[in-house]
């Protein structure tokens, strides 16, 4: 798969973005690969049940240190509509509400909603409609970031 972006990267918009990610490939490692493959199986799904025309996955790490955080955003690129829906995988054990780094969403016309980064929790929705951010926290947050795609 194209894709400019690989490897580690320090975000081009500090002032937008304050994580740090890791662009996984497949191949990387045994316990990749089996996240791919699941990630797969949750392409199938969805296209399955929702007719969605979901093609391809890309995915990065994410880490924000404590007081990082990701200002309020759309996953879609205005250049590039094929982010079609945005999955989050939360990999902090023992995260209490109190260390903060939620993921609050802004649902249109409903209440906003936060979402703690507890560990094997997972966040998904459309991308080119959710509006969402990442409040800052007390701790280390890491998370898998991936999006399905439609063909570009
Ligand atoms: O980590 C999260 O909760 C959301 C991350 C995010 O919005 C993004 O990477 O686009
Ligand atoms: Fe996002």
């Amino acid at each position: 798969m194209a894709r400019v972006s690989q490897g580690a990267a320090r975000s081009l918009r500090p002032d937008v973005r304050g994580d740090q990610i890791h662009w996984l490939e497949a191949g990387q490692s045994e316990a990749c690969d089996r996240y791919l493959a699941i990630m797969e199986m949750l392409r199938i799904a969805l296209n399955r049940g929702l007719c969605l025309g979901l093609e391809e996955y890309e995915s990065h790490f994410a880490f924000y240190a404590p007081g990082a955080s990701y200002l309020r955003h759309r996953d879609q690129f205005r250049h590039d509509d094929s982010r079609t829906v945005s999955v989050i995988v939360y990999l902090n054990a023992d995260w209490l509400p109190e260390h903060g780094g939620a993921l609050r969403l802004h649902p249109e016309g409903l209440a906003m909603r936060d979402i703690s980064p507890v560990g094997s929790r997972i966040a998904v929705f459309l991308s080119a409609d959710m509006l969402h951010e990442v409040l800052p926290a007390t701790r280390d947050r890491l998370s898998l970031t991936g999006w399905f795609r439609r063909r570009a």
